[in-house]
């Protein structure tokens, strides 16, 4: 039943029931229309309270109807405004989670009851949309623009502590929601209700409201680089404050309308699911996410305490897991040690706003500093996160493989070298895992799990479940150098690179690839990565350096076309940000502000030169379509190979590791949107006039779904279950 109802003296409790998260279905929602009815003509009714089953008030409207064919055929906001209407006074129960239809449900309530542990709010936004339930009418009505436009535009969950302050719930209690909003409801029979109906309110303000939702409309352009929902959000709650309620909701739905017809809150949709998704991992051989269990993490240990060892340090402290971090020496200990306790002073500021407190075991895990290997051997996992050198990690796991315990879990947070290789010096290769986070650790939501040839289900239930506890969103990827992430960057920088040969300048191809909306172009990112990594790892590969044989021409290896200009830079001492100089040049050495360098462009003009290169003129749709082709290639090679087991995989890694921009889907998700064939066409074009450049070869994948006329994304599979698959 998607909705039940009980009476407690004279309160009617109607529950809305659609486990697992109470999403307002359209069975729930004529469930709700029938009851409301019902109660409304009840004369043994005087009340009403309105909750959730199972600990959840609701998680908004289904989702998943709204790209179903089966068409919503109730409005959420005609329920809305039902119940406001209703002479009998009705109580929202809150608990769990109350968020977009969910929270607009509650205020169309006269009255809210929050349980202490509930979060709300309308993330609508995230997934593409806006409240379209007159969550942008009543919210503002409510709690004025500014602290609604934070919330609405934000999309963030607001904790029932901070939702009471605000002033968005009436009571907070420890204990059930649904027993304090009975009280309530009995309480407030025959007070007079109008003040309480918040679409007969105003919006009351002080503030000049255009000049204030100008500058946010301003700030939100430059913040969200191309996504549509914020600014919609915006001009939404600016309906709030001048226009009637009714006309503000007929600007609610014009909004939501001109956004459906953009097409990103499909592609944010489709990434909404795609996460989720990701964590049901399967094995061909059948073990699955729902079929092995992981092992419980009461202790982990970090190895190493540079940048990623840090941020991975303060991630499991934020989870609440003891965490002991070794260093090799004193002085990395110390740096190290105050990194991390000023990480962790931010965390506990921010655990403290959000109204959690230690002794409700919200805390962080304590951290133990040491020099000492010993001191690691009773933990449960072990992450290595020292710097990439295939050598020195094997010191390492070979001394972790005589002193941990024999259970304990082993994981290297290597960026793309060779787990099996890592594991064959243990004696416990079924537990040795890739664990590559993203930098900051402590901030980057993905995880990307490296299975190893023998690394156990349980291992990987253990590193997914793992993910989880820290918040992030762990994809399982198979074992090939770079991975999956790192490995898709390759052919992208490569074209950047080209394209600077060919009369570009940084600057320009990362506007263009900014506009598109990656949080950073690759220049800047190559800049804050620091150029000598890439540097170190060409010469280790005999590319760069003294290793090139001699005779070797300058913008060629191994017959193929290659671009010495980032190794040039490097033997400049032009590392990036780190060196004050790299693509672009910072105000000192660790400065974050890009500037355009003359002297880049000068370098550029001589090297094109010396090199007789004719600078021709590239439209800025030529950078996007060359780097973004050329990384979406690589895509259907990782899936070609079986190292991601389906497009979303890569999606979501490209999502929540490389800034790519979420109302665009993902790599793999914008081919479908482009259409395959024109990728396709656009490759084949690239590579027949640049043979000497095999990452632009069309991939075997991208032709077979070409040549069936280019599916959606969704029918992929079908082809991949032709495939190998090596998870
Ligand atoms: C915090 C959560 C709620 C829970 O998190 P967690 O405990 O970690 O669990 P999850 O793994 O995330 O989720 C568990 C399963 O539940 C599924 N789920 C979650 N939320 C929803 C949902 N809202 N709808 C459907 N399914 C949901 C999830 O997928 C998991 O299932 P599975 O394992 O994948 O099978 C967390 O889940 C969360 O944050 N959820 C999302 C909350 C959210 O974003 N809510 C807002 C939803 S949108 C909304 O409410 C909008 C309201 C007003 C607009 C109404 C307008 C409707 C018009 C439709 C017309 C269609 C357009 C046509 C236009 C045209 O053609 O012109």
């Amino acid at each position: 039943m998607a909705a039940t109802r009980t009476l407690s003296h004279t309160v009617a409790v109607i529950k809305i029931n659609n486990p697992p998260v109470n999403a307002l279905s359209t069975p729930v929602c004529q469930a709700l229309i029938k009851e409301l009815a019902e109660v409304k003509k009840d004369p043994s009714v005087e009340a009403i309270v309105l909750c959730g089953a199972n600990g959840k008030f609701s998680a908004g409207a289904d989702i998943r109807e709204f790209s179903s064919a089966a068409r919503r055929t109730v409005s959420l906001e005609d329920i809305n405004a039902e119940i406001e209407s209703t002479t009998k006074p009705v109580v929202a129960a809150i608990e769990g989670v109350a968020l977009g239809g969910g929270l607009e449900l509650a205020l169309s309530c006269h009255y809210r009851v929050a349980h202490i542990k509930t979060v709300m709010g309308l993330p609508e936004v995230l997934i593409g949309i806006l409240p379209a339930a007159g969550g942008t009418q009543r919210l503002p009505r409510l709690i004025g623009i500014p602290a609604a436009l934070d919330i609405i535009v934000r999309g963030r969950h607001v904790p029932a502590t901070e939702a009471f302050q605000l002033g968005i719930v009436d009571e907070v209690v420890p204990s059930s929601a649904i027993a304090a909003a009975v009280q309530m409801a009995r309480k407030v029979i025959g007070k007079p209700m109008d003040s309480r109906r918040l679409s007969t309110n105003a919006v009351q303000y002080n503030i000049n409201v255009d000049a204030f939702l100008d500058t946010a409309l301003e700030k939100a352009k430059r913040q969200f680089r191309g996504a549509q929902a914020p600014l919609a959000c915006i001009e939404a709650v600016r309906a709030s404050a001048q226009l009637p309620y009714q006309r503000g909701i007929e600007k609610e739905r014009q909004l939501f309308a001109s956004l459906w017809a953009t097409g990103q809150p499909q592609a944010q949709q489709y990434a909404f699911f795609s996460e989720r998704n990701v964590g049901k991992w399967t094995l061909p051989s059948g073990e699955r996410w729902d079929n092995v269990r992981p092992c419980q993490i009461r202790t982990a240990a970090v190895i190493g305490l540079g940048t990623m060892g840090r941020g991975i340090v303060t991630s499991l402290s934020k989870s609440n897991i003891p965490v002991i971090a070794l260093e090799q020496d004193t002085k990395q200990l110390d740096s190290g040690k105050k990194a991390v306790n000023s990480l962790l002073e931010r965390e506990a500021e921010k655990l403290k706003k959000q109204g959690n407190s230690f002794a409700e075991g919200n805390g962080l895990g304590s951290v133990h500093f040491t020099l000492n290997f010993e001191d690691l051997k009773n933990v449960d996992l072990v992450i290595e996160a020292v710097y990439e050198n295939m050598n020195l990690k094997k010191d390492i796991f070979r001394k972790l493989s005589s002193i941990m315990k024999p259970d304990a879990f082993l994981c290297t947070n290597t960026s793309g070298l060779n787990i099996d290789e890592i594991a064959s010096v243990t004696n416990r290769p079924q537990l040795v895992i890739g664990t590559h986070f993203f930098s900051p650790a402590n901030i980057m939501r993905l995880l990307e799990v490296v299975r190893g040839r023998h690394t156990s289900p349980t291992t990987i239930a253990t590193a997914m479940s793992l993910g989880k506890m820290l918040g992030k969103v762990a994809v399982l990827v198979g074992n090939c150098p770079l991975f999956v992430g790192n490995r898709m960057l390759g052919p992208y920088l490569e074209q950047a690179n080209y394209l600077l040969e060919e009369g570009y300048y940084p600057e320009e191809v990362d506007q263009a690839l900014e506009e598109f909306g990656f949080a950073m172009g690759p220049f800047r990112m190559m800049d804050l990565a620091g150029l000598d990594v890439g540097w170190r790892s060409r010469m280790e590969k005999g590319l760069a350096g003294s290793g090139v044989p001699p005779g070797t021409p300058a913008r060629q290896r191994e017959g193929n076309r290659y671009c010495p200009l980032a190794d040039m830079l490097c033997e400049l001492g032009r590392f990036g940000q780190k060196s004050g100089k790299g693509w672009y040049q910072y105000e000192k050495p660790g400065g974050r502000h890009a500037h355009p360098d003359p002297w880049v462009r000068d370098f550029l003009a001589k090297y094109r030169k010396t090199y007789n290169i004719k600078q021709q003129a590239v439209h800025p749709e030529q950078i996007l379509q060359r780097c973004l082709y050329a990384l979406i290639n690589e895509g259907f090679r990782v899936l070609e190979d079986g190292i991601a087991s389906g497009p979303e995989d890569i999606d979501v890694i490209y999502n929540n590791g490389y800034g790519w921009p979420k109302h665009r889907g993902g790599p793999m998700y914008y081919a479908s949107a482009v259409g395959l064939h024109e990728v396709l066409m656009v490759l084949e074009g690239y590579h027949k006039a640049n043979p000497d450049v095999p990452s632009m070869k069309p991939s075997f994948l991208l032709k077979k779904l070409a040549a069936v006329g280019g599916p959606p994304i969704k029918e992929w599979r079908t082809q991949l279950g032709k495939l190998p698959n090596k998870l």
